[in-house]
């Protein structure tokens, strides 16, 4: 599997780092770039352009992320969340746009961002006999003033692994170390890259506790992900990329209603009952359409259809069983893009990677 850790901003690419965003060349849409409170972004991305040779990975992305933030980037593999990251933490060199990090622009001086930028990338390892504890007192020695060892192993669960070798750690582990090493440095801004690839349902839904108890220790997260779950779950708002291009910004309620802003309903009834209530269901003001399969009724209507439909019934002493249908991202994705969500991910390099090689400065 593959693991992730962290590496001191504008490092080396492919190695460790990590970003957050703000809406494209007209980015996003106001409600995605500006917060409510007026706040200025940590995170801002205009109009960012990068391609490998003749392979465009990044077209045209924008965005802006609020102070104090979980900020996703969603899209499929290769849809260049990664290449757009790495250019925000100054790892690599943009072919065109501007990137700021709380003001500073890591692409002039990547140098100007390690203060206040934390970065965990994908593919990274540590060397399999550090411990825990080592590798966070290494990490720490980077830095000039970094947090207290002890109290991110706290933080992360990691304290009763501090002498574990990285080599023995679960997937688990490694990925809640890869997060303490990102966090060494005291950073404002944490970008975190594809962190749950690999761990189990368990290990995921504890590493995105983890990832609220960061943000709310006051530090903003840029989360790039292709897990729609997990976006839905964790981020405020995110832009879902893909083919490099920016095409979708909000939040996930904002998102999935922009699709389709009506609600469905399952109902089952007892077989003597259905007549009667399809009778009901068709009457009534919030209901926009009623369809019948098998033993389910399927009910469309307002965003009052569910109290609608349940009082109604009620009134007339048929008590059905009741599921409501959710939308997700996903939904968003295929309706923003005419393509399903390819969940596996089989985007692998192209024969002219060089995903090995170090574009950034303090490589
Ligand atoms: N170092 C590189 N050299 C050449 N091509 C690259 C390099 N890094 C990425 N690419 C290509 O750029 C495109 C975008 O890749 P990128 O890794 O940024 O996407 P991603 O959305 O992060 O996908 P993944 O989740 O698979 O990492 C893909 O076509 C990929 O093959």
């Amino acid at each position: 599997m593959t693991t992730a850790h962290p590496v001191p901003a504008g490092s080396s690419p492919g190695s460790a780092l990590a970003a957050g965003a703000l809406p494209s060349s007209a980015p996003v849409g106001a409600s995605s770039t500006t917060r409510p409170d007026g706040a200025a972004p940590a995170i801002e991305i205009v109009a960012l352009r990068k391609a490998y040779g003749s392979n465009v990975a990044v077209r045209d992305v924008s965005l802006a992320v609020g102070p104090g933030e979980i900020f996703g980037i969603l899209g499929p593999n290769g849809a260049g969340k990664t290449t757009t990251v790495e250019c925000l933490a100054g790892l690599r060199q943009a072919d065109g746009g501007t990137v700021r990090i709380l003001g500073r622009d890591p692409q002039a001086d990547p140098a100007s961002v390690r203060e206040v930028l934390g970065v965990q990338l994908q593919e990274a390892e540590l060397n399999e006999r550090m411990t825990v504890a080592e590798a966070l007192r290494l990490y720490a020695s980077f830095y000039e003033s970094p947090a207290d060892p002890a109290e991110l192993m706290d933080l992360l669960d990691l304290t009763p692994h501090r002498a574990r070798q990285f080599g023995k750690l679960s997937g688990g582990q490694k990925q809640r170390l890869s997060i303490a090493l990102a966090l060494v440095g005291n950073p404002q801004v944490a970008i975190l890259d594809e962190l749950t690839t690999g761990l189990d349902p368990q290990a995921r839904r504890a590493t995105w506790e983890l990832v609220e108890r960061v943000r709310d220790r006051g530090v903003t997260i840029l989360l790039v992900t292709h897990f729609m779950d997990e976006a839905e779950r964790l981020c405020d708002r995110l832009v879902i990329i893909d083919q490099g291009v920016v095409v979708a910004a909000g939040s996930p309620a904002e998102l999935i209603e922009s699709v389709d802003s009506s609600r469905v309903l399952r109902l089952r009834l007892e077989p003597h009952e259905e007549a009667q209530a399809l009778e009901i269901l068709t009457g009534l003001a919030d209901v926009q359409a009623v369809t019948r399969e098998g033993h389910e009724i399927e009910v469309t209507g307002t965003r009052r259809v569910l109290p609608a439909v349940v009082l109604a019934l009620a009134e007339a002493d048929v008590v059905p069983d009741v599921r409501t249908v959710t939308r997700s991202l996903e939904d968003v994705f295929v309706h923003v893009t005419g393509r399903t969500y390819d969940h596996t991910g089989a985007t692998g390099p192209t024969a002219t990677d060089d995903r090995s090689s170090t574009e950034g400065a303090g490589r």
